[in-house]
């Protein structure tokens, strides 16, 4: 095992002895593997761009953080998330985003998926109009995977990447015709323990961002941008001020590379429940640098959950009911959208769970049916793209979106959805409807567990009977079954009125372990992680305080340093 330091990670090393190193600047170390490939990345000018990033806003980024743990308590102690009375003059004026860009104008279908070569290719192929390479929901963030991202992403800018498929001997290539790439990093809260700066773990979504805008911003604004970009999505902010933080590192980019201000553009995912109520001042930050804002419903269902963890008058049903019907999703939909729309940006929606089902025609049919039906809500509520899991779901989901857009790329001036400047907090708060059953807290179980073995062994995205599991979806089944057993819930919805405690976990984690066992083979089962996934869920889901994420506690399982003399692991 590591030996952690007091912030909880290795203390850096002193040196590098045997085999290469990277090249670092000043208060720089790097201690994850070397390789010649990393090293193009990793080069002394990225490295300097980042740490001069790290140093100019880590102590917004601390006050930043110190402020959602001073947001938890107050909804701990019984606090609703609100609009800010303060900042109700940035809702009440009229005021928009800068024009979008006409390289992004059309967004209908936007794939997504992490940065592993291959499906990076398959995804600019896709016949998508936008491919977002996922460092975040969809990756686990292990060194290997983040800077062999990195060079898939570099070689993609480039145009030169490509890949052997040896074993069925086929060579997969860029097509002439490409999606447009945008690029999500990490979250905040995220460290990247492989990269120290003054003796410090980076944080990880400026190592995701400094290093894909440092190598690429120039290459992409010629092949990609028509003279802007580069393009990316943001992730689970709670407030403005992190938005704020962004757009003065966009700021600082710019700068840095010569180009002009407002060059960077990008979407936010509204995703926690408290940044639904800071939809307005998040766009106003981001005013010069934003391209929309983005319904990430899974994370949404997960801070629902997370923000009410001390209210038990609040506890969500099965997970598989809450859905976008519920009142709360659709509201928090039609908000984003008018306000979006007011604001002259993309509405973008989210991702449906099915994926198509290749060996049962039928039970294909009905997966596609429901993917259909989703973004025919989406496309008549106003939402001007959406999100598609699989290449196979986009032919579905452009022909949903072309056939009601009424030839136009967007429906940023056509839907104005005034009817929702009346969506209120208790719309938005409304709990969701439905019961609960011993099948959810098995789904949950049986569903953690295998997500994160699969996070644990190097995969951040798997289909599990049928679904996208990502790590949004596994963090709404930890939390579930956290709130259930805290709270010791009935389970109204199959007549057994089971009362959910630690007795009845325990058996449900057994039983479901034997049953994970028997559908992934012995043989699998004692190779893969599945053993230690379970410690992990089960500590997360029995723990006393509730964990902010399940992959903080789990990124310490997949941080290796090197050389493996000086980490001690
Ligand atoms: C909550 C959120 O944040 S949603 C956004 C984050 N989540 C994601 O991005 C999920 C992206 N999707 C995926 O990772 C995958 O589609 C999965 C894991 C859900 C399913 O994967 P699989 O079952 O392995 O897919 P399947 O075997 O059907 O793949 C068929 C082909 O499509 C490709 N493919 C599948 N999904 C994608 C994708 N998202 N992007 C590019 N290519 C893809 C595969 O590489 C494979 O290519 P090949 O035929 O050339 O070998
Ligand atoms: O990132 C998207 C989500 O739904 O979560
Ligand atoms: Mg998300």
């Amino acid at each position: 095992m590591m030996e952690f330091g007091t912030n909880g990670y290795a203390a850096p090393a002193a040196g590098r002895k045997g085999g290469a190193a990277y090249d670092v600047p000043e208060g720089v170390d790097i201690r994850g593997r070397y390789d010649a490939e990393f090293a193009k990345i990793l080069t002394r000018d990225a490295l300097q761009f980042v740490a001069d990033l790290q140093r100019e806003f880590r102590n917004h980024i601390t006050y930043a953080m110190e402020c959602r743990k001073e947001a938890k308590m107050r909804f701990n102690n019984g606090g609703l998330p609100g609009f800010d009375p303060a900042t109700r003059y940035v809702r009440e004026g009229e005021w928009i985003c800068a024009p979008v860009p006409p390289a992004v104008a059309n967004r209908m279908v936007e794939i997504t998926g992490p940065t592993e070569r291959k499906m990076v290719i398959n995804a600019l192929n896709s016949g998508a109009n936008v491919f977002m390479a996922d460092f975040e929901d969809a990756l686990s963030p292990s060194w290997e995977n983040l800077i062999r991202g990195h060079v898939n992403l570099k070689d993609a800018v480039d145009g030169t990447i490509s890949f052997h498929d040896k074993a069925r001997n086929r060579v997969y290539k860029l097509n002439d015709q490409t999606a447009k790439l945008f690029v999500r990093p990490r979250g905040w809260h995220l460290p990247e323990a492989h990269i120290f700066i003054d003796g410090e773990p980076a944080t990880g979504c400026l190592v995701d961002f400094g290093l894909y805008f440092y190598h690429n911003f120039a290459a992409f604004r010629r092949t990609q941008g028509a003279g802007s970009g580069p393009f990316f999505y943001l992730p689970k902010m709670e407030h403005s001020r992190e938005a704020k933080i962004w757009n003065s590192i966009f700021e600082r980019a710019e700068k840095m590379a010569g180009i002009e201000n407002g060059s960077i553009r990008a979407t936010v995912l509204i995703e926690t429940l408290p940044a639904v109520f800071q939809m307005d001042e998040i766009l106003y930050e981001l005013r010069d640098h934003s391209v929309g804002l983005n319904c990430g419903r899974w994370d949404y269902i997960f801070s629902y959950v997370k923000t009410f963890q001390a209210h038990p008058d609040r506890l969500i049903p099965d997970r598989v009911l809450v859905g976008m019907n519920q009142h709360f999703m659709r509201s928090y939909s039609d908000l984003l959208i008018r306000t979006c729309h007011r604001r002259g940006v993309h509405a973008m929606g989210g991702m449906a769970a099915q994926i198509p089902i290749r060996d049962d025609p039928v039970a294909n049919e009905a997966a596609l049916e429901l993917v259909r039906k989703d973004k025919l809500r989406e496309v008549r509520a106003g939402h001007d793209g959406t999100w598609a899991a699989h290449p196979g779901l986009i032919p579905a989901i452009m022909e949903v979106f072309t056939n009601n857009m009424r030839n136009s790329p967007h429906q940023i001036h056509s839907m104005k959805r005034e009817d929702a400047a009346n969506v209120t907090e208790e719309d938005l708060l409304q709990k969701p409807v439905g019961v609960r059953t011993m099948e959810g807290l098995r789904l949950n179980t049986r569903v953690g567990i295998q997500y994160l073995a699969a996070w644990l062994t190097g995969t951040g995205s798997v289909p599990l009977y049928h679904l996208m599991e990502d790590a949004a979806t596994a963090e709404i089944s930890r939390v579930q079954n956290w709130q259930w057993l805290k709270y010791g819930v009935e389970l109204d919805g199959d007549g057994l009125g089971l009362k959910v405690n630690l007795d009845l976990f325990g058996r449900v984690v057994e039983e479901e372990m034997v049953r994970i066992e028997r559908e992934v083979g012995q043989e699998r089962f004692k190779k893969g992680m599945y053993r230690e996934a379970c410690k992990i869920f089960t500590r997360q889901c029995t723990a006393p305080m509730l964990d902010d994420f399940l992959t903080l506690d789990a990124y310490n399982r997949i941080v290796i340093h090197h050389p493996k003399g000086l980490s001690k692991l």
